[in-house]
Order: structure tokens, then sequence, then C-alpha cells
């Protein structure tokens, strides 16, 4: 086996197309992330893998070998493609004990020689389960679950390790420990995998790529740290943590706000010739709140805001400005802010500056300039 290819597919319900015409490449041993908002077809394109979905158009290959062709009707069915799954509900079978949980792929691969020689053992351990093979799964936690389902997904050794938002149903430290242990594990045994989610955080953690979904389709696929540092667009942009955006008209010095402060983006302003209108996007930590203009640092740019609401969270305080109308959000120091800020009245002017070179730009949506345009009218 080497590497999974996607191309081409398709997959509808009814009269809506949930998949469109999909590519994509997943090499041997890489982990792939795919990542968007609800709705956007990652569990289709997951199941499509699986075997679970029959695609109406398109490919999928195992290394060489075909496990799905619309022309040629080939579709392998989901036992014969030698995955693992590992759902959010961790879909264990109650009324078999743990030992059989996991031992349960090998069973119907027939593999009795893995059985025999204690496959199940090495996987119970590898997610620190060994000592509950006899229990029944309503005897676990829901984090002792999951780590089960993941040895249960990877005790066959599969080619291709399919998690659907696994980490869903657990609490904010689980979260994290069964998160770091399905890291540890791709490490240790390089299997392929696609794993599905809507959080940016287990995005960025686990995936030697991110394939980011918008309406069935790849929007962008590249690295963590390429996705973080040049999201591709405004929809990646948003997806990926810059929830801050204004939208900007071209001026003569530089491009301006609705509210007339006229900004410099430095390297980052789109080259004269390109539109007149369009999309800044940054990200809350790249935002810095002041009194006044002469409080900002030298070189950075600043934007003339109003107050709109402060709320204490601990180091830091999470405070909404108003900038002409578009609402961003910002986390202020609570020593270097705490002594003014939580007095300060919505309305009062406030000052944010951020360095040119943290924001990113897009060109604006048509449909909403055309929106304003005829709103203004
Ligand atoms: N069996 C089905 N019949 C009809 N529509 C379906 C079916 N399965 C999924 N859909 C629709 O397809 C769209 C994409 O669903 P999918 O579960 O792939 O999205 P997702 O990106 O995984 O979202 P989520 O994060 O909410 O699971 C949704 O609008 C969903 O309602």
């Amino acid at each position: 086996m080497s590497g999974i290819t996607i191309s081409n597919l398709t997959k509808r319900f009814g009269s809506n197309t949930i998949v469109d015409d999909l590519e994509l490449t997943i090499d041997e041993g890489e982990f792939v992330v795919l990542l968007g908002p609800s709705g956007c077809g990652k569990t289709t394109t997951l199941r499509c893998l699986a075997g679970l979905e029959t695609p109406e158009g398109g490919t999928i290959s195992f290394g060489d070998r075909t496990v799905f062709d619309a022309k040629t009707h080939t579709d392998v069915a989901t036992h014969r493609r030698n995955i693992g799954m590992i759902f959010q509900s961790y879909a264990l079978w109650p009324h078999m004990t743990v030992r059989d949980n996991i031992g349960y792929p090998l069973k119907v691969r027939r593999k009795k020689e893995a059985l025999r020689s204690g496959a199940v053992d090495k996987a119970a351990a590898m997610v620190d389960t060994g000592h509950l093979l006899d229990r029944y799964p309503s005897q676990l936690s829901g984090g002792q679950q999951q780590r089960v389902a993941v040895a249960r997904g990877l005790v066959a050794e599969p080619d291709l390790v399919l998690f659907d938002e696994p980490l869903s149903n657990l609490d904010a430290r689980l979260r994290d420990q069964v998160r770091t242990q399905i890291h540890q594990l791709h490490q240790r045994l390089g299997f392929s995998a696609v794993f599905v989610t809507h959080d940016q955080s287990e995005a960025f953690a686990l995936g030697d790529r991110l394939a980011i979904m918008k309406d069935g389709r790849l929007e962008q696929c590249d690295t963590p740290q390429r996705v973080f540092d040049e999201p591709g667009s405004d929809y990646v942009a948003a997806f990926i943590g810059m929830g801050n955006r204004l939208v900007l008209t071209r001026h003569h010095e530089g491009w301006q706000t609705a509210n007339g402060d006229v900004l410099d983006l430095g390297s980052r302003s789109p080259e004269r010739g390109g539109a007149d209108e369009i999309i800044a996007r940054l990200r809350p930590a790249d935002l810095h709140l002041h009194r006044a203009v002469e409080d900002a640092p030298h070189g950075s740019t600043v934007l003339h805001a109003t107050l709109v609401t402060t709320e204490f969270g601990g180091r830091h305080y999470d405070v909404l400005v108003d900038v002409a109308g578009e609402r961003l959000t910002l986390q202020a120091d609570t020593r270097e802010h705490g002594a003014w800020l939580p007095t300060a009245e919505e309305g009062a002017p406030v000052v944010v500056s951020f360095n040119p070179t943290d924001v990113r730009t897009y060109a604006a949506d048509p449909a909403r300039s055309a929106e304003r345009e005829s709103v203004a009218v």
C-alpha cells in the first residue's frame, strides 16, 4: 500500500451535492485532518472512504487497489477495505468485554494467529487499558471507552485509520489526554489517518496536513504552519481563528476604514490596480488596546474604536470594541489595563493597534459589496 487517492469524488443526497468533485491524496503514514464547519461534508467524505456511503461519481484507491470506481461499479465492502474506524460515540459493543471489543476486528478478518499471539493485550496496553480487559463498556468512563475504541481501531494494523470527531464527547481534560495519546500512537506506529473535526486546535495539534472543506470541496490543503501563516481565503482565515474582520477601501495613502482611519498595511497591502475594497483579517491576539494614539507602539497601525464590553479572564480581559459598526475582539493584559479598563464605560473612545505584518487581506466578497451599495442607494 502506498497512499490513498481520492479523485473527482461526488456524493449527493437527493438534489443536494454534499461532496463535490473532491480531490485529495493521503501519503502513506500521513495524518490528514478534514476541517470545516458543521455540514460541509467531512463525515460524508469519511463514510465514502469507509465504504459506508456509495458516491455518485469518482474513484478511491488504496495504493494500487481501487476500492471504489463509479464508472466500473467497483465498490469494495467496508470489511474488505482494511480500515480502522473510531467514532465520536465510541460505538463499543455493550454485550462484549473490552477484550472481545478490541479483538473484534481480528475475529471478523479471521486473523486467528494475531488473536492467539497477544495482539489484543498489546493494543490494550498501547492505550493504558490493559487492566480493563474483563470489564464491559458500561463499567468504563468516557475516556476509557474512547481509548478502548482507539485500540480496536488499530489492532488489525489497518491501511487507513478513520477518526470521526473522536474527542467531541470528552471533557476538556480528557480530550487533551486522548489527543496526545493518538498523536504519540501515530508517531510510533506510522499509520495513515484521516481525522474529521471542526476544532482548529485539534487540527493543528494532530495534522501533518489540514484539508479545509467548504461546501463539499477543498478550500485549502496544506501543513498546519502554512495554513496558520497564510490562510488561503477569507473563509479559511475566519475558520482558523482570524475572527476579526474589517472592510477597507482604497485611499491614496493606504486603506481606509469606514470611520476614516487610513491604515498602512505595509507589505500586506494589495498591489495597486487591484480591487478598491478588501477584507482585512486579524487574530484577537494580534490586536493591542490603548487609551490614546500616543500609547500605541511606534510603527504600528492604529484604529479608533469604542468600547463595547469587557470580561475578566484571569491574566487578561476579553474585550469587544466597535470600529464603525464592525465588532473586533482582543485580549488586554490585566496588569497593564486593570487600573482603568474594568470601570471604563460602554462607548468610551479607545485605540487599537496592530503590527501590519500580522494582517491578512482578501478580495471583498462581491455579494456583500453589492448589498452595501444597494443599502446606500
Ligand atoms: N443520509 C443522509 N441523507 C440526507 N442528507 C444527509 C445524510 N447524511 C448527511 N446529510 C447531509 O449532508 C450534509 C453534510 O453532512 P456531513 O455529516 O458530511 O457534514 P459534516 O461536515 O461532517 O458536519 P458535522 O460536523 O455537523 O458532522 C448535511 O447537510 C447533512 O444534513
